[in-house]
């Protein structure tokens, strides 16, 4: 038996990559297991601290005196061996602490430290019942109160699957848990009371009657057994003191999705979509760790091909992990893979309460869910046997990560597809330069849908040059040829989709006398009016005041709102189109959980003509109806100063007009730009992705920047700025001391937005090709920013960045 546990600790501000030794106390020799979470001692103060079991051992190298374990906080482990592997790469690729990877690992709800409860999951015998649950399941459980016998009862129960540890949920969600009702005698004893009560009493005979007919391992609902057997919970009761059946707890688990989906078989494949099933089902069945790129145009039927895989998968007795931008943004696709797969499907996202996300988790750790869909942090699913990964809309960023881990879902699908010996497949119309690039070098195998999928057009694409809108009709969100073809679009009862990547009402407040503008105290970035609201807000860090009528610098009272935003466009749209019916979508009037999918269904009803929003709008929508597409300004991304700044203008233009006309009718798109001639507008226009990708990598050669040259980027931050620029320059000197001459070092400079939240940032970003030195370089670099010395700096490492501002 082991006697000395590796625990990592979970101490933020001494974080170490080192597990420390703990002596595992007798009575709890049986329990450590390695994946478990444990409490345990930590410093001179013997502070408890949470950690994870990493390794046992018998012997430890240190010869002091071991700390013991305090509690285990887990009856099964929580993390199995793929995990804690993937959680050593995850921190030695994205330089985090192997602690922090596994946190984020965990759902949400096994972070805090919620109460712990003890429930049996299968009927157990009067004798176990008495010993082990003498006052009623659940019970709570905390191994440091329990005695020994009692723990370890409960453990030899708990590996012959008969018990289980449950968590108490204090949202309010929680407490979906009803009372159950399972036969405590044979079926022909039941009968024989039954035929004695008969007379005495008919409502009794009728519950032992019910009881006797029930299968002998099944809890049923009391509600449901009361509703069925015809007899009131009074009944019921009776029937209990008398020890004809047995009251237990019994797990409701939440629904999510509560809306009914209506079932789907698989459609009749068009030729490339069976070419590209074929290709990926031939990965599945060899258990290859074969990857693949999906590219095909917007609405050419890529989610068939996803879901025809999956159901390959399934056939195998294997699972399926498939990945999604958003989950709150694509509820079309999360019904369409429940409409196939049904109750096999777990959703995983941010916006379930925490008992919904322990509910979908449990289902996954059961095997009781063998489909599991989530956004970027379900690429943790303690999914075992996999047998696909698929990652729809591959190219989005918020695939990736921003804060500690940083790291891309993308890479963490491509390790588990190698560890499960399974397909990846990264699907889009508009891939990454990088996977694309990877592709064209062999990596990733390329699966073309050059095709809608029955072969509609796709949509006829027109730009519009608004500097000679300007000039012929004035300052105006719209332009004629625009508005002509809404109105078109009106009279048919068609659907129009219109997008503008700003919300707010208008971008800002300037005093037309002295030029003031009103900003942030907080962070350097003007503040956006909001009419809803009435008043200015940060969209940085929400500081919100009072819209000024005189200008705070010169008291004119000449100040007005420059530049458009969603709630002003909804207004002059109302007053231009008094008829028509317009939904809003933006970061404000989706704040309400379910306020996306209830704009989406209410647009996919048919109770508004107009869907105007940000680019929330562009992913994944499929509505038959839309068979106009505005773009109102195209170009405020293309003014970024980063390097993605064509790629994304270039996919968001492409995604959206791939929303107009999927179905029957033949779709159009307007796109008003400042930038006509420039080429990501020009080449969204003929909606030629091969095209663009040839430009654009030639783009990138020539400036050296990825998929030619990988990145990392390096940003101190702190409340005074002089401070933060020391951080950066002591670091860009240990930089160019530790890199080869090869090495690109950009900066320091102060970031694109040099405030915020009161904190200065300063950055730089390193290019290179081949640098064996720059992992323990940075290293160094992260362990001399933990130094108490620093209060307050804070250095983080972005391996790959999304951007360089
Ligand atoms: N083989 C098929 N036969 C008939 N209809 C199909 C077939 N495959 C897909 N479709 C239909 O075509 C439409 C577009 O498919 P889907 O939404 O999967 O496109 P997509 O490639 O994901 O597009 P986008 O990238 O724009 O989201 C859907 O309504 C889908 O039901
Ligand atoms: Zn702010
Ligand atoms: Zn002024």
């Amino acid at each position: 038996m082991a006697q000395i546990g590796q625990i990592l600790v979970d101490v933020p501000t001494m974080q170490t990559n080192d597990p420390y030794s703990y002596a595992i106390p007798t009575e709890l020799e049986h329990q450590v297991q390695v994946g478990m979470r444990v409490i345990v001692p930590f410093g001179r103060g013997h502070r408890l601290v949470s950690g994870v079991v990493v390794g046992l051992s018998d012997v430890t190298s240190f010869d002091g005196k071991l700390k013991p374990i305090e509690t285990v906080l887990d009856l099964a482990p929580v993390l199995n061996t793929e995990l804690r592997q993937l959680a050593d790469w995850l921190a030695t690729t994205t330089y985090a602490f192997r602690i922090t990877c596994i946190q984020t690992m965990l759902p949400n709800l096994l972070k805090t430290q919620p109460k712990r409860q003890v429930q049996p999951t299968t009927t157990l015998t009067p004798a176990e019942m008495a010993t082990y649950f003498p006052e009623g399941a659940p019970r709570d459980f905390d191994a440091t109160k329990l005695d020994d016998a009692t723990v370890a009862g409960l453990l030899k129960l708990q590996r012959a699957g008969k018990v289980e540890v449950v968590y108490e949920v204090k949202d309010k969600a929680a407490a979906k848990t009803t009372t159950g009702i399972a036969p405590a005698l044979t079926p022909a004893k039941l009968q024989e009371i039954a035929d004695k009560v008969a007379k005495r009493a008919p409502k009794q005979a009728e519950l032992l009657v019910y009881l006797a007919q029930m299968p002998a391992d099944k809890v049923v609902a009391q509600a449901a057994v009361a509703k069925k057997a015809g007899v009131t919970p009074a009944v019921i009761a009776t029937a209990a003191d008398k020890g004809w059946l047995t009251k237990s707890t019994l797990e409701v688990y939440r629904d999510p999705f509560h809306q009914p989906v209506t079932p789907t078989r698989a459609l009749k494949l068009n030729p490339e979509q069976q070419v590209a099933v074929d290709r990926i089902t031939q990965a599945i069945d060899g258990q290859q760790s074969k990857n693949f790129l999906v590219e095909g145009v917007t609405g050419s039927g890529k989610t068939e091909v996803y879901l025809q895989s999956i159901a390959q998968a399934l056939q195998q007795g294997r699972t399926a992990l498939m990945l999604v931008p958003e989950i709150a943004l694509t509820p079309q696709m999360v019904n369409r893979v429940k409409a196939r797969f049904g109750q096999r499907v777990a959703v995983l996202h941010s916006g379930l309460s925490k008992g919904e996300q322990y509910d979908e988790w449990r289902r996954i750790d059961r095997g009781e869910a063998t489909v599991v869909v989530g956004a970027r942090s379900a690429v943790f699913a303690p999914v075992e046997n996999l047998g696909i990964i698929i990652m729809d809309e591959e190219h989005e960023s918020s695939y990736k990560q921003d804060e500690n881990p940083r790291y891309h879902a993308r890479d963490v699908a491509l390790w588990r597809g190698q560890y499960h010996h399974c397909p990846v497949v990264l699907g889009s119309a508009t891939p990454s330069l990088e996977t694309r690039a990877r592709a064209a070098k062999g990596l990733y195998t390329r699966l073309v849908l050059s095709k809608r999928a029955k072969a509609q057009p796709m949509p006829t694409v027109h730009i519009v040059d608004m500097r000679e809108q300007l000039k012929q009709q004035g300052d105006s969100d719209f332009s004629e040829p625009l508005m002509t073809a809404i109105q078109e679009r009106l009279d048919r009862h068609e659907q129009i989709v219109l997008m503008l990547n700003r919300r707010g009402y208008s971008s800002f407040v300037m005093c037309r006398d002295c030029g003031f503008v009103l900003k942030c105290p907080n962070c350097d970035i003007s503040l956006t009016l909001h009419m809803d609201t009435h008043s200015m807000k940060c969209h940085y860090c929400g500081h919100e005041e009072a819209i000024p009528h005189v200008c705070p610098n010169c008291h004119s009272k000449k100040i007005r709102y420059y530049g458009t935003g969603t709630q002003k466009v909804q207004q002059a749209l109302e007053k231009l189109l008094p008829t028509a019916k317009i939904l809003r979508m933006d970061v404000d009037s989706t704040r309400r959980k379910g306020a996306h999918e209830r704009i989406l269904r209410q647009f996919g009803e048919h109770k508004a003509d107009i869907l105007l929003g940000t680019q929330m709008i562009a992913k994944g929508l499929d509505f038959p109806n839309v068979t106009l597409v505005g773009v109102l300004n195209a170009d405020t991304a293309l003014g970024l100063p980063d390097f993605r700044a064509s790629e994304r203008t270039f996919q968001l233009l492409t995604q959206v007009s791939g929303r107009a006309g999927r179905a029957t009718k033949p779709g159009e798109v307007y796109i008003q730009t400042f930038n006509p001639d420039h080429y990501a507008i020009q080449l969204a226009q003929s909606q030629d992705y091969e095209r663009f990708f040839v430009t654009e990598m030639h783009m990138r050669h020539q400036g050296n920047y990825p998929p030619y040259y990988f990145a990392v980027q390096l940003t101190a931050s702190h409340e005074e700025e002089a401070v933060a620029a020391k951080a950066m320059f002591q670091i860009v000197a240990a930089l160019k001391q530790g890199l080869s001459k090869d090495a690109i070092i950009l900066g320091p400079t102060p970031k694109a937005i040099a405030r915020v939240k009161r904190k200065y940032y300063y950055q730089v970003v390193i290019k290179y090709k081949q640098e064996p030195q720059l992992r323990p370089v940075l290293e160094q670099i992260r362990q001399a920013a933990q130094v108490p010395a620093r209060h307050g700096l804070s250095v983080t490492i972005d391996s790959e960045p999304m951007n360089f501002m």
